[in-house]
């Protein structure tokens, strides 16, 4: 089924994720003119001058009330506030989607503040991003053969639904739906627990008397294992609050089998140990394998 092109596309939050759909959507010819709203006039500057937006904002509600599509791409602490100051002034046809890395959340805030637009709201989240943000950091290819998950209301008319699902694989991606308690659970456990724990790390290497000397030696094992604590502290504050309830269960689990593990080296169990490794081992060659054969 082809889609339709959507005329007037507002972008609120144009950093890695809104830009990088805006390029990928504008490309494939799906959006007509892009407009972009922020709170960062050099950024908004920079999205323009790389062509990542046709139009810049810094007025939500303004931008908002010609919007037949508006994607809400800021952390999610600031969904609240983006969709309080647009309810008034969106659309009646206008659908309202976003790119928050949890669900729940965004969900609650739709019915909240949003209550009689929920048939075009569409939450949804893109399963592809990287330690950078900014609109300097949108790239084209960003969702190519990535997963974008939509976790639709009750409310939510299917035609809402597709044109999303439509738009995001005009940008490349493969769309799956899930509700969003199991959304969060699973992200939870395979993005949310990853980025504490480099977090964690990295700030303890950092408090160590030898840090210095610890940093200078260290190469790409811990390249690869803390990439990801070079993340937006203000997208991973907002993660970690709106998922809490997961997030602490992961963390409990983790610690759990960081414990056992404490005690394999402990008694020098060294056949436990290495059943232990081997065990993790045999999961990560094999999501590894079905990774690069989807990707
Ligand atoms: N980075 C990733 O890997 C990734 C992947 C998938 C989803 N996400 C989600 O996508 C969203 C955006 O992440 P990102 O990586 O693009 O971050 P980013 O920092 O690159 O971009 C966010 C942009 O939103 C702007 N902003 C913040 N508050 C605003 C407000 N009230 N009004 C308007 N603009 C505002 C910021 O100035 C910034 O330009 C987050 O909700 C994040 O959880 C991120
Ligand atoms: O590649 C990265 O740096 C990412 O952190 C991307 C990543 C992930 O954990 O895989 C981060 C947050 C998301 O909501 C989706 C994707």
């Amino acid at each position: 089924m082809s889609v339709q092109r959507v005329e007037t596309v507002v972008i609120v939050g144009v950093g890695l994720i809104g830009g990088s759909f805006a390029l990928a959507a504008k490309r494939a010819g799906r959006v007509g003119r892009v407009i972009g709203v922020g709170r960062s006039e050099k950024n908004l500057r920079r999205a323009l001058e790389l062509g990542v937006i046709d139009e810049a904002s810094q007025d939500v509600a303004a931008a908002c009330s010609a919007a037949d599509l508006v994607l809400v791409a800021t952390p999610v602490g600031q969904m609240a506030r983006v969709f309080d100051a647009i309810a008034p002034v969106l659309p009646a046809h206008a659908i309202v989607t976003d790119a928050g890395s949890t669900k729940g959340d965004v969900v609650a805030l739709m019915r909240a503040h949003l209550p009689s637009h929920l048939a075009r709201c569409v939450p949804a989240h893109p399963i592809a991003g990287s330690d950078l943000s900014g609109a300097a950091a949108a790239q084209y290819g960003l969702y190519e053969n990535r997963k974008v998950v939509i976790t639709p209301l009750v409310e939510t008319a299917p035609d809402a639904a597709e044109l999303v699902a439509e738009l995001w694989r005009a940008c490349g991606a493969n769309v799956h739906q899930m509700g969003p308690d199991e959304h969060d659970a699973v992200f939870a456990t395979v993005s949310h627990l990853p980025h504490l724990l480099a977090f964690a790390y990295v700030g303890m290497v950092a408090d160590k008397p030898d840090a210095v000397r610890c940093f200078d030696f260290a190469a790409t094992g811990f390249r690869d294992f803390t990439r990801i604590a070079g993340s937006h502290p203000e997208m991973w504050r907002d993660i970690s609050l709106a998922n809490r309830d997961a997030l602490l269960a992961e963390l409990a689990r983790y610690r759990a089998n960081l414990d056992a593990l404490t005690r394999l080296v402990e008694a020098g169990a060294a056949d436990e140990l290495n059943d232990f490794f081997e065990h993790a081992r045999e999961a990560r060659v094999a999501w590894h394998q079905r990774f690069l054969r989807n990707s």
